[in-house]
C-alpha cells in the first residue's frame, strides 16, 4: 500500500482524535462541575447530580476505551459512498450530524463484517486500517468486485472476512489476557452477535471457535443497542472459575463496558464466596437436582412435632403444649404454601393461640385469679376476666416469655440458608432423615456428610462452589422472615429520622430565638430530610446486582455452560425471569461429572423447546497439526462430534516425549525451558512474548510445579488462582478451562484421563488449548487416541542456570 494512501488515511485519523479530545474535555468539565455543585433546592437534587455524575464518569470510560484502534476500517461503496468503521460513533454536528466514524455496532457498520466478494451488499472495498498511539502505520485492502478481486491477489477464501488482518491477528503472541476482537469479527460470529435480544440463545462450538469472544461482543452489542434497559438491569456474565474470569476480565471494559457483572457459579449467592474443595463425586451428586427434594425434605424436618407434650412454665403455672396442638399449627402453617420463615407467623399465631386458651382456660375456673398478670389496679379489675383485652394481654406476654420463644424456636425455628444447610450436612441424624425421604443411598449420603471443622455455622471459607446454588434453593424455601425485615426497616427509618433531627438541630443551634430568621426546621422536618436520604445507594447496577439475590437482570450469558450442573441451571435461571439469555459451550468439552451432555438434557426442564441454537464451526485457535491430534480424542469420546475446521496452519507437528517417572521433573524442566527460549526467539522479550501453560494430572500438581519453579529461568505461577501474565503457568486441566496459550506440554495424558469418568474429555480440552505449538510428556505408555503422535525430534538441549 503507497505511503500517499496510508498519509491519506492518517489526516483522516487525527481529525478523528481531535473530536475524540474535544469529547473528553468536555465529559470531564462537565463531571468536574456536577461534582462541585451543591446539592440543594430541589429534593432530587441530591440524586440527580449523582446520575449526572456518574453518567459522564461512564461517558469518558467510553472514550478511553476508544483510545487503541479509534477507527479501524473503512467501507466503499459502488455509489461513492464512504464509511469508516471504529469502537464508538462520532457525527458531524455542524453538517446535520452526518457520520464521521460508524461504531462498530451501528447497523451501518455491518458490510464491515458481512460483505464477501460473493455477496458484496454494494461494497466496493473493505479497508483494514491499523494504527499504534494514533499513528496509522499500515493499510490492507480486500476488494469485493469479483474480478477486481482477482486482480488484487484476493485469496478467494469463501468464508473468511479480512482474511490478512484475521491471521495477523491470530499469529500475534498471546498477553495472557483476551482481548477484542472488534476488527475482525466473522460472518457466522456477527450473526450471534447481532442475534434478537429476547429469548435464550444457545452457541454451540468447537475449542477456539470464539465462543468467549462472541458472548462478550454479544453483551456490548445489547448494551449498546438497549442501552437504558440494560444499563439498568445489568448483564451478568457468568465463568467457570475466577482464572478465567480474569482473564477476559479486560475485554468488555475495553469495549467502554462497565455494566456487567463477572463470577462464578460458586460466587454467585451474595455474602458467599466458594473457598473450598471437594471431591469430584461430592460436587457431582450436590449438582443433580435430586438435591431438591432432600433440601425440601431437610426444611420440613425442621417443622417438627414433640413426641410427648412439652411443660413450659409461664407465670406460676405450668402450660402444657401437646403434639396435636403442634400438629395442627404446623398444618395450617404448611397449608399457606409460603416459604418456611413466612409461614412461621402462622405457626407461631397457632401455638400462641393455643396455650392463651389454655391459660385462659384456667384462670376462667379460677374465682380469685382476677388479675391475671398483674397490670390492672383499677378498682372492679376481673370482671371482663376473660375478655378480649385481657386475652390479648397473654397472648403479649407469651410471644415475650422465653420459655414459649425457646419451645418455638426448637419447633419451628428462623432459618437462614447457611444454617440449615451447614446443620445438615453437618449433622448425621438430619442428613440421614432428609436423604432417606429423597431416595440417596448411604454412599451418597456419606458424600455429602462432613464434620464441621469450623465448629460453628455459616463459618468463612466452609462453602464449595457446588454449595452456591443449594445454598439459593434454600434460600427459595425458606424465604425472609418478613416481620424480621419490615422490624428491620422500620429500625432503620428510626435510625435516619435520629440522625436527621441532630443535623436540623446542629443547624438551628444558637438561632432558636430570633423569630426573623428563617430556620431549615421551618422548611424541613428530620422526617422529610430523613426520607431524602432514603434512596441515596452511591453504588452504580453491577455493585447492587451482585449484592442482591434475587436482583433480575436484564441480560444473563453463561460461558462454558456445559460445566454447570441441573442445580446451577436452577440458580441461574432465577436470575433470569425474563429468560434473555446466550449460553455459549461445548458438550465434548463437559469435564464436570454434573456437566451437560447434551443441551436438550439440560435445558428442557426450564425451557422445554423454547430455545435457539446456532453454531461456530471455525476454529481460530489451534492449528490444523495440533487439530489433527485433538481430532482423535474427540473420536473416542464420541465418533458423531464434529471436529471445527482451523483456519491456519503453522508448519510445526506436535510431538511426544517418553520420559521415565524418576526423570520426569528434570526432563520436563528441560523441555519446558528449551520451548521458552524458542517463544521468545519467535516472539521477543516484550509482553506480548508468548505464554507457555504445563498442563498436568491433578495429583502430579503440587511436586510438579514445585520442580518446574525451582528450575526454569522465567517467572512460573501456580496455585490456586495463577497470575496468566506470567510467562510460564502450571495448571491442571480444569484451571485452563476456556484459557489458551501460544505453547502448551501436557504431562501424562494416561493419568489425565484415568483422573476421571469424563477424563477423555479433559484431555480435549487440554490438547486444544495451544495457538502454536503442543508437546506431550509420558511416563506411560501413550493412550490410543494419541498414539500417532510423532516422537520429539531431538535438538540440543539447554543448559539449565
Ligand atoms: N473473529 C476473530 N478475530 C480474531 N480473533 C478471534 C476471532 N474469533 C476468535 N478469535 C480468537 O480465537 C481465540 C479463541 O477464542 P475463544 O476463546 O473465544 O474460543 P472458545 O470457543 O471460547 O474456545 P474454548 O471453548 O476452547 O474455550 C481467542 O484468542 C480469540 O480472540
Amino acid at each position: 500500500m503507497s505511503n500517499e494512501e496510508v498519509g491519506r488515511e492518517q489526516e483522516y485519523v487525527s481529525m478523528l482524535y481531535e473530536r475524540l479530545d474535544d469529547f473528553r474535555d468536555q465529559a470531564s468539565s462537565r463531571l468536574a462541575e456536577a461534582l462541585r455543585e451543591r446539592p440543594g433546592g430541589r429534593p432530587q437534587a441530591h440524586t440527580e447530580r449523582q446520575a449526572t455524575a456518574a453518567m459522564y464518569t461512564r461517558q469518558l470510560a467510553r472514550f478511553d476505551a476508544a483510545e487503541d484502534g479509534l477507527c479501524f476500517g473503512r467501507l466503499d461503496f459502488h455509489d461513492g459512498e464512504t464509511r469508516y468503521v471504529g469502537r464508538l460513533g462520532i457525527f458531524e454536528e455542524s453538517d446535520d450530524y452526518a457520520p464521521l466514524l460508524i461504531d462498530w455496532r451501528a447497523p451501518a457498520a455491518r458490510p464491515f463484517y458481512l460483505a464477501t466478494a460473493a455477496s458484496p451488499e454494494g461494497v466496493r472495498r473493505r479497508r483494514h486500517i491499523r494504527t499504534s498511539r494514533r499513528q496509522v502505520f499500515q493499510v490492507d485492502d480486500e476488494v469485493l468486485d469479483l474480478d477486481a478481486s482477482a486482480a488484487d491477489g484476493h485469496s478467494g477464501h469463501e468464508t473468511l472476512t479480512g482474511e490478512a488482518r484475521l491471521l495477523a491477528a491470530l499469529s500475534a503472541g498471546r498477553t495472557g489476557r483476551m482481548g477484542d476482537i472488534v476488527e475482525t469479527i466473522q460472518a457466522e460470529q456477527d450473526r450471534i452477535i447481532r442475534g434478537e435480544h429476547s429469548g435464550v440463545l444457545v452457541v454451540q462450538g468447537g475449542p477456539g471457535t470464539g465462543k468467549t469472544a462472541v458472548a462478550l461482543h454479544r453483551a456490548a452489542y445489547l448494551l449498546y443497542t438497549y442501552r437504558e434497559q440494560l444499563t439498568k438491569r445489568g448483564v451478568l456474565v457468568i465463568g467457570p472459575n475466577t482464572t478465567f474470569l480474569r482473564y477476559i476480565s479486560h475485554v468488555l471494559p475495553a469495549l467502554g463496558e462497565t455494566s456487567v457483572v463477572l463470577s462464578t457459579v460458586g460466587d454467585l449467592f451474595p455474602g458467599v464466596r466458594a473457598e473450598r474443595t471437594e471431591p469430584r463425586e461430592a460436587a457431582h451428586i450436590k449438582g443433580s437436582a435430586r438435591m431438591v427434594a432432600l433440601i425440601e425434605a431437610a426444611v420440613r424436618d425442621r417443622q417438627q412435632v414433640p413426641d410427648e407434650a412439652l411443660e413450659i412454665p409461664f407465670e406460676d403455672d405450668v402450660l402444657l403444649l401437646d403434639p396435636a396442638t403442634c400438629e395442627a399449627a404446623r398444618d395450617r402453617a404448611r397449608a399457606t404454601r409460603r416459604p418456611h420463615n413466612q409461614a412461621r407467623p402462622v405457626f407461631v399465631r397457632e401455638v400462641i393461640e393455643a396455650l392463651a386458651q389454655q391459660y385462659a382456660d384456667r384462670l376462667g375456673a379460677d374465682p380469685y385469679a382476677e388479675d391475671p398478670l398483674g397490670e390492672n389496679d383499677a378498682p372492679g379489675a376481673g370482671t371482663n376476666l376473660l375478655g378480649d383485652e385481657i386475652i390479648d394481654d397473654i397472648r403479649r406476654e407469651l410471644r415475650q416469655d422465653d420459655g414459649v420463644l425457646v419451645a418455638l424456636d426448637d419447633l419451628w425455628p428462623v432459618l437462614t440458608p447457611q444454617w440449615l444447610l451447614s446443620d445438615l450436612f453437618a449433622d448425621e441424624d438430619l442428613l440421614a432423615s432428609a436423604a432417606g425421604a429423597a431416595g440417596f443411598t448411604d454412599g451418597e449420603r456419606l458424600l455429602l456428610h462432613r464434620a464441621d471443622p469450623h465448629g460453628g455455622r455459616a463459618a468463612d471459607g466452609m462453602w464449595t462452589a457446588a454449595d452456591a446454588p443449594l445454598l439459593d434453593e434454600a434460600a427459595e424455601l425458606l424465604g425472609e422472615d418478613e416481620t424480621e425485615a419490615l422490624a428491620a426497616a422500620e429500625r432503620r427509618r428510626r435510625q435516619r429520622i435520629a440522625y436527621a433531627q441532630g443535623v436540623v438541630d446542629i443547624l438551628t443551634r444558637d438561632m432558636d430565638d430570633d423569630p426573623d430568621i428563617l430556620m431549615v426546621s421551618d422548611l424541613l422536618d428530620a422526617e422529610r430530610l430523613a426520607e431524602r436520604h432514603e434512596d441515596d445507594d452511591d453504588r452504580s447496577t453491577a455493585q447492587r446486582a451482585a449484592a442482591d439475590r434475587t436482583w433480575a437482570y436484564g441480560h444473563v450469558i453463561v460461558d462454558e455452560a456445559q460445566e454447570l450442573s441441573d442445580m446451577a441451571w436452577r440458580m441461574v435461571m432465577r436470575r433470569c425471569p425474563s429468560r434473555s439469555m446466550t449460553l455459549v459451550g461445548d458438550v465434548a468439552q463437559t469435564g464436570d461429572l454434573a456437566g451437560a451432555s447434551s443441551w436438550r438434557r439440560v435445558l428442557g426442564p426450564h425451557l422445554g423447546d423454547r430455545w435457539r441454537l446456532e453454531r461456530l464451526t471455525v476454529n481460530y485457535r489451534t492449528p490444523v497439526e495440533i487439530m489433527s491430534v485433538a481430532a482423535g480424542v474427540l473420536g473416542a469420546i464420541d465418533p458423531e462430534l464434529e471436529l471445527p475446521r482451523s483456519v491456519r496452519e503453522t508448519g510445526a507437528s506436535p510431538w511426544s516425549l517418553a520420559v521415565e517417572p524418576d526423570a520426569l521433573a528434570v526432563e520436563l524442566a528441560a523441555v519446558a525451558a528449551r520451548e521458552v527460549a524458542d517463544l521468545r526467539a519467535a516472539l521477543g522479550d516484550g509482553p506480548d512474548g508468548g505464554r507457555m501453560a504445563v498442563l498436568v494430572p491433578a495429583d502430579l500438581l503440587d511436586d510438579l510445579s514445585r520442580d518446574l519453579e525451582a528450575v526454569l529461568p522465567v517467572a512460573t505461577t501456580v496455585g490456586e488462582d495463577p497470575d496468566l501474565e506470567s510467562p510460564v503457568a502450571v495448571l491442571t486441566v480444569r484451571q485452563s478451562k476456556g484459557l489458551e496459550f501460544d505453547t502448551v506440554l501436557v504431562v501424562d495424558p494416561d493419568r489425565i484421563i484415568a483422573e476421571s469418568p469424563r477424563g477423555l474429555n479433559d484431555l480435549y480440552v487440554a490438547l486444544t488449548r495451544a495457538t502454536r505449538s503442543l508437546g506431550v510428556l509420558h511416563t506411560n505408555a501413550l493412550p490410543p487416541a494419541l498414539r500417532h503422535l510423532e516422537p520429539r525430534p531431538a535438538i540440543p538441549e539447554l543448559a539449565l542456570p
